[in-house]
């Protein structure tokens, strides 16, 4: 594997990744104007236009971003600044003023104090499931695209899970200890096999149904519960209530997205509904869990073990005090206690997981970045056209955000009506609405004078013009 470059701008042929090439030769290059500057129209830097090349494009890369990844990005010829790990918010605004695009995975938080300071930022890659990171709509609101990789860990994070159903119930964590501290210990009081056992399952989307097939395949039987009505995979039954799970459940391993309504979902109550001597998972998000609570079940008995690989509050980067980050809240009391698997936030870190995720997020960020197409957007119109053929001379690709009202598109058709429409195709998705045009017959004024006209319109939100 080659070493992560920390500043490149390698151009290279784009056929390995399957997206078109993008360097321009038609009109109004500016030697003196920054690509940016036509880039992300809002800024007010200046308004001459110049032809796409992905050379101008610049990407932050933080927290380790998969190889796959930069690979993706070098075959592009994108300028990427590659980190290790996340930053603290100063340094974010600082870093994130100059970039088009920025890969994250779920450390680095993406508020709108942060995100009011990316004038050229268009779209933001998650390489990671959960996107709760990000102020979604304050990014939408902004014409900046989200991407993430929905799927791609859920198999890492359900045999993990397995291999901590079956970890706490023979203790091994315990025994393990003990003996690297040179304590022999051989007991089976309270070691369980997991065959005929119950597990609960809390959201059974792409991670849970996964558990559910593996955890059958052991012999468990499983129940789980989700807001939306899914259908069962193997044996499994969905049951109508949190308590209902959680009053017949020897294990409940929890699989929801960090939401309001999964804030504290296991707290002080619902702990006393579980039974007595059940486990408890958490390999979803640190909130999803009242810690003090969870604690308490442990100290009285209630719970006979528990597994926790997400925290409330997570540290920046690896190392033995956590960079000077706040230490994670009640992580000595946990410690403390018998039975208690405490894992860093490592349920989707394995090789497969990561690499693919590199390949998917990468692909998509740079789809949209060279052609536009949001497919996959968590909180943007998914608008697609296919491929600009970029040896034709004369024609042009219209990039339009704008906000979702009446009017739009007779505004717009009226800009492009000298011209020939070859294909145009917009969705909106709340008050987002993304309209993508290819029109043809278009000089170097046009395309300036197109440019400046869309920008001009009160729906606006961010113009790009490739060509
Ligand atoms: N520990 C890790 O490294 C790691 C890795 C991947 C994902 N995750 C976390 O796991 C979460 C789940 O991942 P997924 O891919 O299975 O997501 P998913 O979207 O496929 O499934 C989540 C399920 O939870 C359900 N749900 C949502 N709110 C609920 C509620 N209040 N009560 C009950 N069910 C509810 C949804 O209907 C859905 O079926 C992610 O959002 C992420 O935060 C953690
Ligand atoms: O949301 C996710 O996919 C997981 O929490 C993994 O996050 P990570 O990429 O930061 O390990």
């Amino acid at each position: 594997m080659s070493a992560p470059q920390p500043i490149s701008n390698l151009t290279q042929a784009f056929e390995k990744t399957g997206l078109s090439s993008s360097p321009r030769n038609t009109v109004s290059t500016s030697p003196t104007t920054s690509y940016m500057d036509q880039y992300k129209p809002s800024s007010k830097a200046s308004k001459t236009l110049k032809p796409f090349s992905t050379g101008d494009v610049k990407i932050l890369l933080l927290e380790n971003v998969n190889q796959t990844a930069l690979d993706i990005f070098g075959q592009q010829g994108y300028q990427v600044e590659f980190l290790k790990t996340s930053l603290p918010e100063e340094e974010l605004i600082e870093k994130i003023k100059d970039v088009h695009a920025i890969g994250i995975r779920s450390k680095t938080r993406l508020t709108e104090n942060v995100l009011k300071h990316a004038k050229h930022l268009v779209a933001i890659g998650c390489f990671c499931i959960g996107t709760n990171q990000v102020d979604l709509e304050f990014a939408a609101k902004s014409g900046i695209a989200v991407f993430n990789s929905p799927f791609s860990n859920s198999r890492s994070v359900a045999e993990l899970t397995i291999a901590e159903i079956i970890a706490l119930s023979r203790e091994l964590g315990d025994r393990n200890m003990e003996l690297h501290n040179g304590f022999w210990n051989k007991k089976s009081a309270r070691c369980w096999e997991v065959r005929g056992k119950t597990l609960g399952i809390v959201g059974y989307g792409h991670i849970g149904s996964q558990l559910s097939v593996l955890a059958e395949s052991l012999g468990m039987n499983v129940l789980y519960y989700d807001v939306t009505m899914i259908m069962s995979l193997g044996n499994s039954k969905q049951v109508g209530s949190l308590a209902e799970l959680l009053n017949n459940s020897d294990f409940i391993s929890l699989h929801v997205p960090e939401t309001p309504d999964t804030k504290q979902m296991i707290s002080t109550p619902q702990l006393a509904e579980m039974k007595d001597g059940a486990y408890l998972i958490n390999n979803s998000r640190g909130t999803v869990v009242d810690l003090p609570a969870l604690i308490d079940a442990l100290k009285i008995g209630k719970l006979a073990g528990a597994c926790i690989d997400v925290y409330p509050k997570e540290p920046r980067a690896n190392g033995p005090h956590f960079n000077g980050d706040e230490l994670l809240p009640f992580i000595d009391e946990l410690k403390s206690l018998k039975n208690v698997i405490l894992t860093p936030h490592i349920g989707g870190s394995t090789e497969e997981a990561q690499s693919a995720i590199g390949i998917e997020v990468g692909t998509v960020l740079s789809k949209y970045l060279n052609e536009g197409a949001s497919v996959g957007a968590v909180n943007f119109p998914e608008v697609s056209l296919r491929p600009l053929d970029l040896d034709e001379q004369n024609v042009c690709r219209i990039l339009y955000i704008h906000h979702n009202v009446p009017g739009v598109l007779k505004t717009v058709n009226q800009i492009l009506s000298d011209y020939n429409i070859e294909k145009q195709f917009s969705d909106s998705r709340g008050d987002i609405a993304y309209l993508m045009a290819d029109v043809s017959g278009v000089n170097s004024d046009d395309i300036k004078n197109l440019y400046t006209e869309l920008e001009a319109t009160s729906y606006n939100i961010s113009t790009r013009l490739l060509y």
